[in-house]
C-alpha cells in the first residue's frame, strides 16, 4: 500500500500528465507489487480527476483519507465517498493478495504481464521485467494519464547488483527509451509527494534564465510524517535541514541525498559543465524523437550483463561501490562544475517514514557514516579530489559528513575516560581554581548553548534537544564507531534496507516517545555498556566522596569539576536508558541478555581500570602516596602489586594523620644562607630542598641554587650546583654540627623549602643489651625510621607540588591572556560570519524573487 500511495501521489502532480511518466523500480521483482501497481493504475482513473477537480492535498490517498475532513459541499461529498469506497476496496484487494502471498490464478488472467513471472525463481534470481501499464491512457473524464511503467531489473546470484545505484541506473536506461524526459525525479518507495506543485517549483530553478543552466539537481529536504513532538531518535534532523543544507546551498549546493531530488538526465549521465552550452527546452508536447523500441530491447537494458565493460557506475549514472551512492554521485556532479539547489518550502514537498526503533536508527547511521567515510578515503574524496574543483565551503560541508565516523574516537574518549578518571581520582582537566578551567568551561557552555538555541530556532523543543543530544551520543559511540572499525578492518559494504514493517506495539511505544530497544544487537549492547559504565563511575565517585573527610572532598571536587560535570551530564542524558535497563517491563525494554552483558562489562572495565591503572600512572590525585610507593620499590613492581592494596590504605591513613608532623624550613634567600644541623655519630642524615618561588622572574628559569654540605671539621661532604630541587642523605662519621650553605646566583630573591633530619640506627641503642629485646627494638627502630622516611618524602613532594602549583599559576595567567585574545578573535569571526550570512541571505532572497 505504501508503494501504491507513493506512485499515485506522483502521478497526481499538477502538471500536464502527457509530459509525465512514472516508473516503479521493484528490485525484488515481486508479482505482489505488480498486482498492487495494476490496481493503482485502475484507481488512478478515478483518483486523478478527483484531485484535479477539488485541488486536494496531499495526493497520496492514504495520507489524504487519514487527515481529510469530509467535505460540506454536496457534490464534493458524493465524489469523496465514491473515491473513498473505491480506495478501501482496492486496499482490501491488495491486502488480501499480500496476505495470501501470491496472486491467484483467476486474478492473473486480468493482465498478460503475469506471464513474466512464469520463469521467476526468487527476488535474487529473476529475469528483467518491463511492463507498461498505462501509456497515456485516458482517465474517466477523458484527460490523459501519465505513463506508468513497472520495472524489475534482471538479478542473478553471480552478478553483483550494486543495490540502489544499480536499480537507478537500469531505470535511467529503460526510461530513456520509453519517455526520455529531460528531468528525472527520484523518490524512495517509503515517501510520497505532499505538494502537487513541486514539479513546477523545481522546474523554475532549472529554467531560470540567469542561473538555470548551471544547475544539475534540485534537492528537497527529507521530511518525515511520523516524527513525534520530541523526536526520541532525533529523526527529523532539524538543524541539518534548516541550517546546514541552507549553508551548503550558499556554497555551491546541497548534497544529493537520494530521494526527493530532481536531476537533469544528461548530467546524471556524465555531462560536464560548460559555460557556453545552454539547455534547449522543447516547446512542443510531443516526444516524437523518442526512439520507439520493443519491450524486449528495453529488457536488455535492464539485464545484468549490459553494464559489463561500460562506464555505468563509474562515469555514467549513479556511482557504484559506496553505501551512500547518492552523496558520492552528487559530489562527482559538483566536481564536474555543476551547482545544485536546496529548496525547503514551508509545506513539505515529500514526506517519508523515519526509523522508529533505536536499532533501525543506529543501523541507518552506520550505513551513512561508513559510506561517507569511504568517500573520504576514496578517489573522490572531497579533501583532495574536490580541491580546486569545488568551493572550499562546500568541501568543508562534505567533510562535515565524511568525518562523522572518525568523530567517534574523541566522543568515545570523552564519554569513557573522564568518567573512569573521576572514579579513580585522576584529574585530566584543570582544577576549578585554576584559570585553565575557563577555556574548558567556555567551550562546554558556549557549544551547548549554541546548539540548544539553534535547535529551538529550528522549531525544536527542549526535550527534543535532550533526545537529540542522546541520539547524537549513541550514534557516535556505536554506529560511527562500528562504521570506522568496519572500514579499517575491511568488512564488506552492505546496503541493509531500513525496515519498513510496523508492529502495532512498537508503533504505539514510538508515539508515546519511549525508546525502543527490543532486539539485542552489538550496537545496542555498546550503547548500554557505555551508559552503565558512566553510571558505575558516577555512583563510585559519589560513594568515594562521601567517605572522604571534608577537606579532601573539597579538594577532590575542585580538581575534578570538569569530570563531575561531564559524567553527571552523561548520566542524566542516559536516564531513559537506565529505565529501559532496570525498570521498564514492556517488550521495548532492553533485553535481559543485553542488561546482564552491559552491567557485567561496565563493572569489569571500571574495576580493572580502578585497580590495575593505579600502578601505571602517577598522575593520581593521591599523587604523593602513589609516588612514595613507586619510590620505595621502583624495581619490584610485581611485589608491589601484592602489597599495593594494604600499603595504599596504610599510606592514606599515614598521609592524613601526619600532615601536621612534617616540618621543614621555608626561607627567602638573597645571596647566601647557611643552616646547621646536629647529628650523632653513625646516624643517617636526610635532607631535601626545593626552590619554590623566584620573585620577579617572569619566566621560570631552571638555574636554581647551589648547596654545599660540610661536616663538623669543615670537610666538604656533598655539593649541588644549579639545582632547583634535590634530595640526598649521608652517614654522619663525626658527631657535631653539619652545615648546609645555599648560594643564590640569580639576581632575584628565591624562596627555598629545606628539610633535614637524622635518624638513629638500632646499634646506637645502648640499653638494648638483652638479646630478647634486641630484635623487637630493632624492628621498632626500623619502623620509626621508615616513618620518618615517609614523612621526609612526603615533605619533599609537597614542596615540589607547591613549586608546580606556582609555575602552573603563572602559566595559566599567560594561557588566560591567550585564551581571552583567542575568544575575542573567535567572537569577532562569528560576528563577521553572521554579517556575511545575512548579506548572503539577502542576496539569495533577492535572487529567488526573479
Ligand atoms: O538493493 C536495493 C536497496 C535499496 N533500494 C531502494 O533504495 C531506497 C532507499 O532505501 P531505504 O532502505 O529506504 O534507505 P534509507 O536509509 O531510508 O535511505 C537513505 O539513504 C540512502 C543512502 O544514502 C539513500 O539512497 C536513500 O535515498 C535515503 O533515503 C528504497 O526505495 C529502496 O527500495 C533498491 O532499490 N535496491
Ligand atoms: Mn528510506
Amino acid at each position: 500500500m505504501m508503494v501504491v500511495s507513493t506512485v499515485l501521489s506522483v502521478m497526481a502532480y499538477d502538471y500536464p500528465p502527457e509530459k509525465l511518466a512514472v516508473y516503479l523500480s521493484d528490485d525484488g521483482g515481486s508479482e505482489l507489487t505488480f498486482y498492487a501497481l495494476t490496481q493503482a493504475a485502475m484507481f488512478s482513473k478515478k483518483w486523478l480527476p478527483y484531485c484535479r477537480n477539488y485541488k486536494v492535498e496531499p495526493r497520496s490517498p492514504i495520507a489524504y483519507f487519514r487527515s481529510a475532513t469530509p467535505p460540506s459541499n454536496m457534490k464534493h461529498e458524493q465524489d469523496y465517498n465514491d473515491v473513498k469506497k473505491l480506495f478501501e476496496e482496492m486496499k482490501n484487494r491488495i491486502e488480501n493478495v499480500t496476505n495470501n502471498g501470491r496472486v491467484s490464478d483467476d486474478l492473473r488472467l486480468e493482465h498478460k504481464g503475469y506471464g513474466e513471472w512464469d520463469s521467476y525463481t526468487s527476488p535474487r534470481d529473476h529475469a528483467a521485467i518491463v511492463q507498461i501499464l498505462l501509456d497515456h491512457n485516458e482517465d474517466e473524464e477523458g484527460h490523459s494519464l501519465p505513463k506508468l511503467v513497472y520495472l524489475a531489473r534482471e538479478k542473478r546470484p553471480h552478478h553483483f547488483h550494486n543495490f540502489k545505484a544499480g536499480a537507478m541506473n537500469a531505470l535511467i536506461r529503460v526510461s530513456s527509451k520509453i519517455s526520455n524526459g529531460p528531468i528525472i525525479l527520484n523518490v524512495d518507495c517509503d515517501m510520497y509527494s505532499n505538494t502537487s506543485d513541486t514539479v513546477r517549483d523545481a522546474l523554475c530553478f532549472f529554467m531560470d534564465e540567469e542561473k538555470g543552466h548551471e544547475i544539475a539537481f534540485v534537492q528537497y529536504p527529507q521530511c518525515f510524517e511520523n516524527v513525534t513532538k520530541n523526536e526520541v531518535y532525533g529523526g527529523s534532523m532539524r538543524v541539518l535541514r534548516e541550517v546546514d543544507f541552507h549553508g551548503l546551498d550558499g556554497n555551491g549546493g546541497p548534497l544529493y541525498v537520494g530521494t526527493g531530488c530532481f536531476h537533469r538526465r544528461d548530467i546524471l549521465l556524465g555531462k560536464s559543465f560548460d559555460e557556453k552550452s545552454r539547455f534547449e527546452w522543447k516547446t512542443d508536447n510531443e516526444h516524437d524523437d523518442t526512439p520507439r523500441i520493443t519491450i524486449e530491447e528495453t529488457k536488455n537494458l535492464a539485464s545484468c550483463t549490459f553494464e559489463i565493460d561500460t562506464e555505468w557506475g563509474k562515469e555514467m549514472g549513479l556511482k557504484y561501490g559506496c553505501p551512500v551512492e547518492d552523496v558520492i554521485t552528487g559530489l562527482s556532479i559538483h566536481c564536474r562544475g555543476w551547482k545544485s539547489v536546496f529548496h525547503n518550502p514551508k509545506r513539505e514537498a515529500f514526506l517519508g517514514m523515519s526509523a522508529i526503533t533505536l536499532d533501525q536508527t543506529l543501523v541507518q547511521h552506520k550505513r551513512w557514516s561508513e559510506g561517507d567515510l569511504l568517500i573520504l578515503i576514496s578517489k573522490y574524496s572531497p579533501a583532495w579530489y574536490g580541491l580546486g574543483k569545488i568551493n572550499p565551503g562546500l568541501i568543508m560541508g562534505y567533510l562535515m559528513y565524511c568525518l562523522w565516523s572518525p568523530s567517534s574516537v574523541p566522543t568515545l574518549y570523552y564519554s569513557i575516560v573522564p568518567s573512569l578518571c573521576l572514579l579513580k581520582g585522576v584529574p585530566l582537566f584543570p582544577s576549578v581554581t585554576s584559570g585553565w578551567c575557563l577555556p574548558f568551561a567556555y567551550i562546554i557552555i558556549s557549544i551547548s548553548a549554541f546548539d540548544y538555541l539553534e535547535f529551538l530556532r529550528c522549531g525544536g523543543t527542549t526535550r527534543g534537544w535532550c533526545n537529540d543530544r542522546r541520539i547524537w551520543l549513541y550514534r557516535r559511540t556505536s554506529s560511527y564507531l562500528f562504521a570506522l572499525l568496519d572500514t579499517i578492518l575491511g568488512s564488506d559494504l552492505s546496503f541493509v534496507i531500513s525496515s519498513k514493517v510496523m508492529d502495532n506495539d512498537v508503533q504505539a511505544r514510538y508515539e508515546k516517545e519511549m525508546m525502543e530497544f527490543g532486539v539485542s544487537s552489538p550496537l545496542t549492547t555498546t550503547v548500554a555498556t557505555l551508559s552503565m559504565l558512566n553510571l558505575v563511575c558516577f555512583l563510585g565517585f559519589g560513594m568515594k566522596s562521601v567517605l572522604m573527610d571534608a577537606k579532601t572532598r573539597r579538594v577532590y571536587y575542585e580538581t575534578m569539576v570538569v569530570h563531575v560535570v561531564l559524567c553527571a551530564a552523561l548520566v542524566v542524558l542516559n536516564l531513559p536508558l537506565y529505565l529501559a535497563l532496570f525498570v521498564r517491563k514492556d517488550k521495548g525494554k532492553i533485553p535481559n541478555s543485553v542488561t546482564v552483558k552491559s552491567v557485567f562489562l561496565a563493572l569489569f572495565i571500571s574495576i580493572v581500570f580502578y585497580f590495575v591503572g593505579n600502578f601505571t600512572t602517577d598522575l593520581s590525585f593521591f599523587r604523593s602516596s602513589i609516588t612514595i610507593l613507586n619510590f620505595q620499590s621502583p624495581l619490584c613492581s610485581i611485589q608491589m602489586r601484592k602489597l599495593s592494596m594494604a600499603t595504599a590504605v596504610a599510606m592514606m591513613v599515614l598521609l592524613t594523620a601526619n600532615i601536621g608532623l612534617v616540618v621543614g624550613i621555608r626561607f627567602v634567600i638573597d645571596r647566601e644562607e647557611c643552616f646547621s644541623h646536629k647529628a650523632e655519630y653513625g646516624s643517617t642524615v636526610r635532607f631535601s630542598f626545593v626552590v619554590i618561588k623566584v620573585e620577579g622572574a617572569w619566566h621560570y628559569n631552571e638555574d636554581g641554587v647551589d648547596l654545599v654540605v660540610k661536616g663538623p671539621k669543615g670537610e666538604q661532604i656533598q655539593d649541588f650546583r644549579d639545582k632547583t630541587s634535590d634530595k640526598s642523605d649521608f652517614v654522619a662519621h663525626n658527631e657535631g654540627l653539619y652545615k648546609f650553605c645555599f648560594t643564590n646566583k640569580s639576581p632575584y630573591h628565591e624562596t627555598i623549602d629545606f628539610d633535614v633530619h637524622s635518624s638513629h640506627f638500632y646499634n646506637d641503642v645502648e640499653h638494648a643489651k638483652d638479646d630478647h629485646f634486641k630484635p623487637i627494638l630493632e624492628q621498632i627502630s626500623k619502623l620509626e625510621d621508615a616513618l620518618y622516611n615517609i614523612q621526609f618524602e612526603q615533605h619533599w613532594l609537597e614542596a615540589e607540588t607547591d613549586r608546580q602549583a606556582l609555575i602552573n599559576e603563572g602559566m595559566s595567567r599567560r594561557a588566560m591572556h591567550k585564551a581571552l585574545v583567542e575568544s575575542a578573535a573567535l567572537i569577532g569571526a562569528s560576528v563577521l560570519q553572521v554579517y556575511l550570512l545575512i548579506r548572503l541571505f539577502e542576496r539569495k532572497l533577492g535572487m529567488s524573487r526573479v
